[in-house]
């Protein structure tokens, strides 16, 4: 009998892997069973790759770099362009893939598939944009140029928090970079990447230019981190696997993109407007079940609006509807399993051990599985692992600060540095806090800040190297330095 994924999109749904153009299956190997996250049904299948087959992969993509760096920038863009095109053809379907294996809500679905052909489209047209660079020579006469090449073949792995966008925000400027890429998506949200496969053939992606492996995340990782074929490695994912790979790509001196955990602060000064800085934080902290590495973790609130603002905050989350991501008005999706849920539940048991104050929610929801009440606690110490962890749930930490000076300290006294948000209405503060905030991004007066069009990324341990905006493709060049003498 057709498996759930099968029936609702036949043309999307693969079981199989995509190498060297074609649909490989098993190979007599173990499949893993891929479930949903809202009542864990199983609904599809993936083959349990071993290093040989990822060594097929790499093998593939290398013989097809050879003509891919080759074709020109104008081709490469249209290639993207009727990639984008074919999202968009079959948006419905891949929203509904992507809400079944990963459990957000189908508007939110929708826009995360908007955003991944949004991304292909904005990397066809920087593939054009590539320029190097002439420089002043010192020596009469002669020449020294810079020229952009593409890195060769790389790798990504892409995480199970956003299964589609995050393919193409690696794949698209790889590819309009001239470069050629081994895809493996998370085990857990596998079929949006294997369906973006099915729309990168339909538009005509050569075979070899894309590859997708699936299975055991660490003997894969470890073969493409091994491998000198492979030039560069992008993952999104947690700190302590990037910091893994890097370690397992130090022997043959990879390039990395590493985009890794967080830990943002979301800053509320006493001269914000309430109500837009309690829009903002729904946004920020609730977005996909708080399961996003922008995701508020911290909230700043001057003692001034504390307990206005703690109200305000409470009454929106009230307004939160919790359930499958299909059902009317649902806000809310379940967690992504098991593991995600013991681990809010920690969290948040380990906070109220520390003086924290349950305001809202705080247990397992009753719809059961890994549904998670919407929380808020307050007078949150610095001392709880919440303070320094990322919470990757949907709990929103109220923290109480008096000053400038003290907001600052505490605000950088972390490992990561990813995003930060501020509301205020003040102009030399903004100032003040986008200079002095230790990270890659910072949002003011806003929830959400991702788009296609800036460079996405971290500092410190939050991870190297930027996604999106011009930048974006540059991770995939490489510059070479040319001197001509006459
Ligand atoms: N920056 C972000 O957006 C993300 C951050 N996280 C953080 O990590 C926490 C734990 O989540 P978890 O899913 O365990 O995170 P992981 O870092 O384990 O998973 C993220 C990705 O890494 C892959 N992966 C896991 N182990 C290896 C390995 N040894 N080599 C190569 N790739 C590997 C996973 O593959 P597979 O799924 O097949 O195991 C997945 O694709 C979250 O609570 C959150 O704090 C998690 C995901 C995304
Ligand atoms: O969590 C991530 O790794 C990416 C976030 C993308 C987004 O903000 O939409």
């Amino acid at each position: 009998m057709a498996n759930v994924l099968e029936q609702v999109v036949p043309d999307l749904y693969r079981d199989q892997c995509w190498i060297n153009g074609e649909w490989v299956s098993e190979r007599g190997r173990r499949v893993l069973e891929v479930t949903n996250p809202a009542d864990g049904s199983v609904i599809g299948e993936i083959p349990n790759l071993g290093p040989a087959d990822v060594k097929a992969a790499i093998d593939a993509a290398s013989a097809a770099f050879r003509t891919w760096r080759k074709t020109t920038a104008a081709e490469r863009a249209d290639v993207l362009d009727r990639w984008y095109r074919e999202i968009l053809a079959c948006k419905r379907e891949l929203a509904t893939v992507l809400m079944l294996e990963q459990g957000k809500p189908l508007a939110e679905a929708l826009g995360e598939i908007q955003i991944s052909a949004d991304y292909v489209r904005w990397f066809a047209e920087e593939a054009r944009r590539v320029a190097g660079e002439v420089i002043a020579s010192p020596w009469p006469g002669q020449q020294l140029l810079v020229l952009k090449q593409p890195v060769g073949v790389c790798a990504a792995i892409t995480p199970w928090n956003f299964p589609s966008s995050m393919v193409t925000r690696k794949l698209a400027p790889a590819l309009a970079a001239g470069c050629t890429v081994v895809l493996k998506p998370a085990e857990t949200t596998p079929f949006s990447a294997l369906a973006l496969g099915v729309l990168a053939e339909r538009a005509g992606v050569p075979a070899g230019v894309i590859n997708i492996v699936t299975g055991d995340a660490a003997p894969i990782g470890e073969a493409l981190c091994a491998d000198p074929v492979v030039r560069k490695i992008s993952f999104t994912g947690s700190t302590h696997v990037g910091r893994l790979i890097a370690a397992q790509c130090a022997p043959t001196i990879k390039r990395l993109s590493l985009e890794l955990g967080g830990n943002a602060p979301f800053i509320v000064f006493d001269d914000a407007d309430i109500e837009a800085a309690v829009q903002g934080l729904m946004i920020s902290k609730f977005r996909n079940t708080g399961q996003t590495c922008v995701c508020a973790n911290r909230v700043y609130v001057h003692a001034g609006i504390y307990d206005a603002f703690a109200q305000a905050l409470a009454q929106a989350v009230d307004k939160l509807i919790v359930g499958n991501g299909d059902a009317e008005g649902v806000t809310q999706g379940p967690l992504i399993n098991s593991r995600a849920l013991e681990k809010v539940e920690e969290y948040v048991q380990d906070a109220l051990d520390h003086g924290g104050t349950l305001l809202r929610g705080g247990r397992p929801h009753s719809a059961g599985g890994t549904f998670y009440e919407p929380t808020i606690i307050t007078n949150v110490s610095r001392q709880a692992r919440m303070a320094r962890e990322e919470i990757f749930g949907p709990v929103a930490p109220l923290y109480r600060f008096e000053s400038e000076a003290e907001l600052l300290e505490m605000v950088n006294d972390t490992e990561f540095g990813l995003a930060a948000y501020v509301y205020t209405q003040s102009q030399p503060r903004m100032l003040r806090m986008m200079e002095s905030i230790e990270c890659g991004m910072v949002a003011i007066n806003s929830g959400l800040m991702t788009t296609v069009s800036a460079p996405f990324g971290g500092v410190k341990q939050s991870g190297l190297g930027r996604e999106g905006g011009r930048q974006g493709i540059d991770e995939y060049l490489d510059e070479k330095y040319i001197c001509i003498a006459p």
